[in-house]
Parts: structure tokens; C-alpha cells; sequence
């Protein structure tokens, strides 16, 4: 499988301020990954570096292993691109927009800006100085994906829409994803980013700070169990397995949690008599808000 996006310690200061340090990642081909951080972390920096719309201060980028500087023009083609900052001519209505915009990108049939518009609940006779942020954020995702890009790179893409829209998001990354086609998208927001990507990473303070497969992290999270016996148990079956806490037992119900694979519980669990056993989902969540800690002792104002 070849590298859509590599990146080589790949840096950006803007005056003496941070805007990415030392990046090294890739995404292979027909790959989603998922670029999480809270805002000011860096992430459009790194999207616009990309795309050739800054150059960097460090390090270098490549795209289908070419130079997005070098080969912006065809590069793009390649690309479907939806901007943090999503603007278009507001006097246009959305139609003659996406008709313009496609026919910058060599023509796209009718009837697939019909289906993006209809899928996503789009009005495409309105004018776009009259849509609300969440329409004019359609627009913008019809016009990255109508023209079936081989990458698509989306940033924040599901700023201001609601939660059935954000649905229908998903479902065309995963069918980006099914026709092969590659997905960097940024977001804040760990859940929606977990439903569809392979890999994630996460970016604090201009640094990447964990790397990882989606699956991978859910077996590192932390999983609650609350486990009922046919009798009463004795705390020392638990209290000596790998990664629990919180143990509570009170009679025959055991609650804890367990931030370890479940194969010694489960080794454990076959030595007695389970009469109900509840696991809630791990919390994704907890896990990426601890990598969003500002580092001890660091005092770093990343708006000065
Ligand atoms: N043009 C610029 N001039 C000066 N500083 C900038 C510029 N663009 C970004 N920065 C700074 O670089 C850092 C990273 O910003 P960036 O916009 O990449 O973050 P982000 O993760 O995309 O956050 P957000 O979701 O808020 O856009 C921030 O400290 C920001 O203030």
C-alpha cells in the first residue's frame, strides 16, 4: 500500500509563535485518519501546509509521493478540500456555486451535486447569503466530495451541523472509504472522529502526542464491569488483576474498572459461577482529555 500523505518532521513558526513542531506521520491509501486536538493545537496548520497554502519553516510533506509546492496545480485536482473557514460568494445561489466549482475541477455530473444536495437536506436554489452556518458547511461538503476525489482532506467537517446531518457525513466517509478513496479529517470531537477512522492522531500544542489505531485505543482504554455471582465472592479473586480499580464488591456483585485486556478476568470469571455481567464502552473520551493536559510544569500561551 502506498503513502497518500507523508510527512517528515514537518514544522511551522509563525514569527517566534508555534504553529506545528516536528511532525512525522502517514496516511496510506484508502486509509481514514482522524486528526484530533482542541483548538489552537495545530491542526489547520498542518491541512494548509498540505495543500501548499503556507510554506513550512522545518521539514517536508509529500503528497502521492510528490511536492505539494512543486506540483500544487495537479496535486489539487486530486484533492477535495473543505476549509475550516469555508467561504464562497455569498450573492451566488448554491447551485450556480457547486456549477462553478465544478466545472473547476473538470465537470461533475448533475445528478451527483443532486444526490450530495438531497442527502444532506441541502437547498440548492437558495442563495447563499441566506443559508445558516450548518447549510453553508454543505455546500462545502458537497463540493469536496462530488467530484469522488482520490484524498480528501476536511477540516473541522462537521462544524455547525446537526446531529442527523453529522450521520449522513459518516456514512459518505465510510463510502469514500469503500470506493478507496483516502480521508484526513480534522476534529475536536473524539466520538464522531472513533465512528469512522482507522487510525487517529492527536495533536497538543503543536506536538503529535499519540498515534494510534482506533481499535488499538479501545483496548487501552478503560472498560467499567459490573459483574453479579450466583453467590457471594471474596475480594482477593479481583483485587490481584492486572489494571483494575474501583473495585467494589457487596455480596454476590462485583463493580470495577479495568484498564487492561479482559483475558485475566475472564480466566478468573471461569472459576466461578457468572450469573449477569454488564461492560460498559470504554471511555474514548477520558482517555484523549488526558492527552490534552497542558505537560506539567509547562507554561505555554499558545494565543500570545
Ligand atoms: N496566521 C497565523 N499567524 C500567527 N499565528 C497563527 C496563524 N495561524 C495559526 N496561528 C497559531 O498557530 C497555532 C495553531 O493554530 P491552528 O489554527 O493550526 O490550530 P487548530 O488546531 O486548527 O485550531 P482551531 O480549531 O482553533 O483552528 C495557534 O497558536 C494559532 O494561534
Amino acid at each position: 500500500m502506498g503513502y497518500v500523505i507523508r510527512l517528515e518532521k514537518l514544522s511551522k513558526t509563525y514569527g517566534s509563535r508555534r504553529g506545528l513542531v516536528d511532525l512525522d506521520l502517514t496516511v496510506g491509501e484508502g486509509e481514514v485518519f482522524g486528526y484530533l486536538g482542541p483548538n489552537g493545537a495545530g491542526k489547520s496548520t498542518t491541512i494548509r501546509l498540505l495543500l501548499d497554502l503556507i510554506r513550512p519553516t522545518g521539514g517536508k510533506a509529500w503528497l502521492f509521493d510528490r511536492n505539494p509546492s512543486e506540483h500544487a496545480v495537479d496535486l489539487h485536482r486530486r484533492i477535495g478540500y473543505l476549509a475550516g473557514d469555508f467561504v464562497v460568494n455569498p450573492r451566488q445561489r448554491v447551485s450556480e456555486c457547486l456549477t462553478f466549482l465544478a466545472a473547476l475541477r473538470g465537470g461533475v455530473p448533475r445528478q451527483r451535486i443532486e444526490d450530495l444536495a438531497g442527502r444532506l437536506d441541502l437547498d440548492l436554489s437558495a442563495r447563499i447569503k441566506t443559508l445558516s452556518k450548518g447549510n453553508r458547511q454543505k455546500v462545502g461538503l458537497v463540493q469536496a466530495f462530488m467530484h469522488r476525489p482520490d484524498l480528501l482532506i476536511l477540516d473541522e467537517p462537521t462544524s455547525g451541523l446537526d446531529p442527523l446531518v453529522q450521520q449522513t457525513f459518516l456514512d459518505l466517509v465510510r463510502e469514500a472509504r469503500a470506493a478507496g478513496q483516502t480521508v484526513f479529517m480534522s476534529s475536536h470531537i473524539m466520538t464522531e472522529v472513533e465512528a469512522v477512522a482507522d487510525r487517529v492522531g492527536i495533536i497538543r500544542e503543536g506536538r503529535l502526542v499519540a498515534l494510534e489505531a482506533v481499535a488499538r485505543l479501545r483496548d487501552h482504554a478503560i472498560h467499567r464491569f459490573d459483574i453479579t455471582f450466583a453467590g457471594p465472592i471474596d475480594q482477593s479473586a479481583f483485587a490481584a488483576l492486572p489494571g483494575i480499580s474501583d473495585l467494589t464488591i457487596d455480596g454476590p456483585t462485583a463493580q470495577f474498572a479495568l484498564a487492561a485486556s479482559p483475558n485475566d478476568l475472564i480466566r478468573v470469571l471461569a472459576r466461578h459461577e457468572v450469573a449477569s455481567i454488564r461492560a460498559t464502552e470504554p471511555d474514548l473520551e477520558e482517555l484523549f482529555l488526558a492527552h490534552y493536559q497542558p505537560a506539567d510544569g509547562v507554561q505555554e500561551n499558545s494565543n500570545a
